[in-house]
């Protein structure tokens, strides 16, 4: 009997869970059906992935889309759309918006908003507050949470929880999906002083030094072996805390971002404000440990921490300009471009990309392309060189720290549970996201 399916992807490079290899994917009812030889199959649509690699659909699990908050930066379906541009298929939402979203009634009212906005499906995290804790469990334990995000070092934003007794109180309350914003407040604060306005912009990366960070992620690690209690460590950016942490895998998992990744100090000079971000862009030693965490398997996840603010804000003088950098839609390409490079195997990437954040986050039906799983995918253009351009950012704010970067690998197509929501530049049809489901 003839197998009929909604969309056969044929001619490509397939990213399976275990490596590469030139097979088609069949697609039925938004989720993977087939996998294999699908010559005598028939199929509504047909997409030609000759020269294309298909990779499951890419995850950036670290964006902040600033709804609500300042439209004229970001919304939810501009950011979502910056999203689907650069290949990405689902996004985690981070909570420290304007206001902040903290209780059960500001995530009803995001998770209902989303509704024909998203791009993306999306997954939404709940800020944790000194005022919050006791409502935590609840909270993460929504199927459309992906975590708990704690500012254990002030950022952007009102969220903030610095004390011990807090963070122990925070981190017994979750079971696994509490991620750390991992700087140490005190040495902040009491550092804060011997900075003034108008100081180099690079004097960022003095003030929230390598101290700073790894104070607070042992901080961090001591908490977790005395409760037992898993932290996620969000962007960890010191070759110290990387050596260091190789000892508590046990009870934690790790991100690296896109910009501790590709850029250095240097970039201060350069970029002025755009290129200040928490925790800083280092020296050229603590990429290189990045590199090699990635290597050695200490990494589970790359984020992009994209945080979009204003030019007038990123233009103000140092340490007022903002703090944040937009890469959603640059975090496929510039990684490709990484590739390329032979910094990391295409597999690899997609396990930092795909299969990284769905085993720390518990996402459910994403993470695999296997059959069963959810029919989202990423095709890319190994052989296509092209330089990063700002008229091509979707966010409203209109800016990115890569602009006039060239890259060789670029995002060509993403489909969502099956339908195309990207092709060649052109974004298609309407906002299909939905809420991204987790496992309690
Ligand atoms: O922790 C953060 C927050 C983010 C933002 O602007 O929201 N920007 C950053 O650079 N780091």
């Amino acid at each position: 009997m003839t197998q009929t399916y909604d969309l056969i992807l044929r001619g490509g490079t397939v990213v399976l869970p275990w490596g590469m290899e030139a097979t088609e994917v069949g697609v039925r009812a938004g989720r993977i059906a087939a996998i294999g030889d699908l010559r005598l199959a028939t199929a509504a649509e047909v997409i030609d992935c000759t020269g294309l690699h298909v990779l499951p659909g890419l995850i950036d699990s670290h964006v902040h889309l600033r709804e609500p908050g300042d439209p004229a930066v970001e919304t939810i379906e501009t950011g979502t759309r910056a999203a689907v541009l650069g290949g990405i298929t689902t996004v985690f939402d981070m909570p420290n918006t304007n206001p902040s979203i903290t209780n059960r009634e500001k995530l009803d009212w995001k998770r209902d908003f989303v509704a024909g906005r998203a791009w993306t499906d999306i997954g939404f995290y709940v800020g944790a507050a000194k005022s919050n804790i006791a409502e935590l469990a609840a909270l993460e334990a929504e199927p459309n949470v992906c975590g708990v995000k704690v500012f254990a070092g002030s950022s952007t934003g009102d969220l903030l929880v610095e004390d011990d007794a807090s963070l122990e109180a925070v981190m017994r309350s979750g079971r696994r999906r509490i991620s750390y914003h991992s700087e140490d407040e005190y040495r902040l604060q009491a550092r804060k002083g011997a900075y003034t306005t108008g100081m180099p912009h690079r004097m960022h990366a003095e003030w929230r030094d390598v101290e700073c960070a790894f104070l607070g992620t042992r901080r961090l690690m001591a908490i977790a072996r005395k409760t037992g209690r898993p932290a996620h460590i969000l962007h960890v950016s010191t070759a110290e805390e990387l050596a260091y942490l190789k000892d508590y895998r046990d009870v934690c998992t790790v991100e690296v971002l896109l910009n501790h990744l590709t850029q250095t100090d240097e970039a201060y000079d350069r970029l002025g404000g755009y290129a200040v971000m928490n925790p800083p862009i280092r020296d050229a030693r603590h990429m290189a440990a990045a590199w090699e965490a990635v290597a050695n398997g200490t990494v589970d996840s790359i984020g992009s921490d994209h945080a979009p603010h204003s030019r007038a804000s990123k233009e103000k003088p140092w340490p007022e300009c903002g703090a944040g950098l937009t890469g959603v839609q640059t975090l496929v390409p510039v990684m490709l471009d990484h590739v390329s490079a032979g910094r990391l195997s295409l597999p690899r990437l997609v396990d930092l990309l795909n299969a990284g954040p769905a085993r720390v986050f518990g996402l459910v039906g994403k993470g695999r392309l296997a059959a069963g799983y959810d029919a989202d995918f990423t095709l890319v253009d190994m052989k296509k060189t092209r330089s990063i351009e700002e008229s091509w950012i979707a966010s409203p704010c209109g800016w990115t720290p890569f602009a006039g970067h060239r890259c060789t690998g670029w995002p060509v197509m993403t489909i969502i549970r099956g339908q195309a929501v990207m092709r060649e530049d052109a974004v298609l049809g309407a906002p299909i996201g939905t809420p991204a489901r987790f496992a309690p």
